[in-house]
C-alpha cells in the first residue's frame, strides 16, 4: 500500500536554528500516529511541511503521492493547527455551515455537533465561548471536509478532562471509519488514548517510531540509583536492566521491573547503599528508546 505521507530524509532551518535534522516518515492509510515530544523538538515543524504552509530545505516530502505545496495534493486534508482564529460574531452553527461551504460533500452541521457533544452550543457567538469550547470546535471543524487525513497540532491543549474525552471519542470514531490522522502532543496519556503508533521526535530528529505498547514498555521504566563497587557489566546482567551508567561507584541503571531487580542484586550478593526507585521521566524512556536493543547499554559518565 502505498503511504499517504513520506518524509524523506528532510533537513529544516529557521536561521542558526535546526527545527528538522534528517527526518524520515512514512504513514499509511488506516494508521493513527502520535508524535510525542518536548517544546521545541520539530513536532510543529513536520506537520506544517506535510501540509505544505512549509518548505522543506532539503529532502522530500510527498502528500497523496504529490507536492503538498500544490493545492490539489491537499484536497483530502483536514488540518487543526496549534493556534486559530473564529470569526467572533459567528454563531457556531454558522461557522460549521461557512466552512461546510467549501466543500462538494461537507459533513453535515448537525453530524459534526453530534460527533463532538457541541450540540447545546449551535446558537452561541464563537466569541462568547470559553478556550476549551472554541478548540473543541476548531478541532470539529478540520472534520468537515470529511478529509481521509487529519493532522491535528496538540488538538487537546486547554480542555478540561470532560471535554478532552469527548475529543478523543469523537477521534477514534472517525478514525474507526477508515480515516488516518496524524497528532502532536506534550501529553503520554493522550497518545496512549489515541495512537497505535508513537514517533518520538526530540531536537528535530525522530528518536523512535514503534507500537504503543512497546513504547509503554519503556515509559513503565524504573530508575535504579545506588552506590557499589560491582562493574557495570555484572549489574547490566541482571534481569530486567535495560541501560547503565556510571559515575564513579554511583551507578544509574533503568530497569522494566524494580522488584525483580531489586530481589535478583540482594540475592547476588552484591554489596551496595543508597538504593533508590523511582519512576523513569519521559525524557528517560525516549533515551533509552534510541538505545540499541537487546543487551543493556553502558556507559561511563565523567566525574
Ligand atoms: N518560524 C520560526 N522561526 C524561527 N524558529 C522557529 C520557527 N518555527 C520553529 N522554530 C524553531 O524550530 C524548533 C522546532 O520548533 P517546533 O515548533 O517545530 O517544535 P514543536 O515540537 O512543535 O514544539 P512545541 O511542542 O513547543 O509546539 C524550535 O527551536 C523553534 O524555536
Amino acid at each position: 500500500m502505498e503511504p499517504i505521507v513520506s518524509v524523506r530524509d528532510v533537513r529544516r532551518n529557521f536561521g542558526d536554528v535546526v527545527a528538522l535534522d534528517g527526518v524520515s516518515l512514512d504513514v499509511h492509510p488506516g494508521e493513527i500516529v502520535g508524535l510525542l515530544g518536548p517544546n521545541g523538538a520539530g513536532k510543529t515543524t513536520l506537520l506544517s511541511l506535510i501540509n505544505g504552509l512549509r518548505k522543506p530545505d532539503s529532502g522530500t516530502v510527498r502528500l497523496f503521492g504529490g507536492d503538498p505545496r500544490k493545492a490539489s495534493s491537499r484536497f483530502g486534508l483536514g488540518t487543526t493547527p496549534q493556534e486559530t482564529g473564529l470569526p467572533a460574531t459567528l454563531k457556531v452553527g454558522e461557522v460549521i455551515d461557512f466552512v461546510g461551504g467549501h466543500y462538494s460533500d461537507p459533513m453535515g452541521r448537525d453530524e459534526l455537533l453530534d460527533r463532538f457533544e457541541l450540540r447545546d452550543l449551535v446558537t452561541r457567538q464563537t466569541g462568547g465561548l470559553s478556550g476549551g469550547q472554541k478548540r473543541r470546535l476548531a478541532v470539529a471543524l478540520s472534520l468537515v471536509g470529511r478529509p481521509s487525513l487529519v493532522l491535528l497540532d496538540e488538538p487537546t491543549t486547554g480542555l478540561d478532562v470532560e471535554g478532552r474525552r469527548a475529543l478523543w471519542r469523537a477521534l477514534r470514531d472517525y478514525h474507526a471509519e477508515g480515516s488516518t490522522i496524524i497528532l502532536t502532543s506534550h501529553y503520554l496519556e493522550e497518545v496512549e488514548a489515541l495512537a497505535e503508533r508513537v514517533v518520538v521526535v526530540g531536537g528535530g530528529r525522530i528518536l523512535a517510531d514503534d507500537r504503543l505498547d512497546r513504547v509503554l514498555a519503556h515509559v513503565n521504566a524504573r530508575r535504579v540509583s545506588l552506590h557499589t563497587g560491582a562493574a557495570a557489566a555484572e549489574l547490566a546482567a541482571l534481569p530486567t536492566v535495560t541501560a547503565v551508567q556510571t559515575d564513579g561507584d554511583h551507578v544509574r541503571l533503568l530497569v522494566s521491573d524494580s522488584d525483580a531487580f531489586v530481589r535478583h542484586l540482594v540475592a547476588s550478593g552484591t554489596e551496595f547503599s543508597g538504593l533508590e526507585v523511582r519512576g523513569a521521566s519521559l525524557e528517560e524512556a525516549f533515551l533509552s528508546l534510541t538505545g540499541t536493543t537487546g543487551a543493556p547499554e553502558t556507559e561511563e559518565v565523567a566525574a
